[in-house]
């Protein structure tokens, strides 16, 4: 079983070590994201999520543990991870095209084909229009398609996603969970989101991994119902479902 998972964290810790100070930021972790799973990490601030997905990344190293991408170590940043944060962080001087562009040409890889499929995701998240603009030019929810069209026009396997849509405005935010849940199914990649909007985690995940305490530790697992699963972001919001599983939820969260 745990050689099908596109990620697998086990029991992960990590010390931040500087000259004066020690951080234990996360104790045995443990968790695996499988193929085409969408998994939400949550949990107050402090209590390590961002610290999973930078080991994730291969940014930085568990003090003890392991982590393992598709079978393997590991050992620093992967082509197959895709990686999107809250900053759009889009260059004002690029068109959006040539935004989208760069993650290709950073990794070598930007041919006619894969500028095809990259504006073929512009088109998808409704962008088609705004190729030869500036950031300077769009709303911040446009900003920030446009980022996930850049994270994903270099094809990766998995997604990490630190809250990337924390920073928009209630509308936005709905808009954007459909459009990269929708994207996600029909690429069938996986996914692991922080964010500390409970709502967000119950309405986009297959499966929501509360963490807490310091240092950080996975507290309780919770598997969403298939009727919540297969309802977009907005129905299930609606779900009858919905509000009790967000009181159990609240219930789980250090305060
Ligand atoms: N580079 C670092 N050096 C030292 N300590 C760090 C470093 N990065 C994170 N920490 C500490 O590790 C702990 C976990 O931080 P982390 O950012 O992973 O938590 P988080 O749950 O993502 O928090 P938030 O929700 O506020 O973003 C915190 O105590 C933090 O201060």
């Amino acid at each position: 079983m745990s050689g099908h998972a596109a990620i697998e964290v086990r029991q992960a810790s990590k010390t931040y070590l500087s000259k004066q100070d020690q951080v234990d930021a996360l104790t045995a972790v443990s968790f695996r994201v499988m193929p085409r799973e969408f998994v939400t990490l949550v949990g107050t601030s402090g209590c390590g999520k961002s610290t999973v997905l930078s080991m994730i990344a291969g940014l930085i190293f568990p003090t003890e543990g392991e982590v393992r991408l598709f079978h393997e170590p590991v050992r620093g940043p992967s082509r197959r991870i895709g990686y999107m944060l809250q900053q759009d962080c889009l260059l004002d001087w690029r068109t959006v095209e040539q935004n989208i562009a760069l993650g290709l040409e950073i990794q070598g890889q930007k041919s006619d084909e894969m500028m095809k499929h990259a504006r073929y995701l512009l088109n998808e998240l409704g962008l088609g229009h705004t190729l030869y603009q500036y950031p300077s030019q769009l709303s911040g929810g446009m900003r920030q398609r446009v980022a996930l069209v850049r994270t994903l026009a270099v094809q990766p396997d998995v997604l990490l996603l630190d809250e990337p849509f924390s920073a928009l405005d209630y509308q936005n935010k709905l808009h954007l969970e459909m459009l990269v849940t929708r994207v996600l199914k029909q690429q069938g990649m996986p996914a692991l989101l922080v964010t500390h909007d409970l709502e967000e985690a119950l309405a986009v995940s297959d499966r929501i991994l509360v963490m807490g305490g310091q240092p950080g530790t996975i507290r309780r697992t919770m598997e969403i119902p298939n009727d919540l699963r297969k309802a977009n972001p907005l129905d299930a919001r609606a779900h009858p479902l919905f509000r009790p599983l967000f009181q159990e939820l609240w219930g789980e969260i250090d305060q």
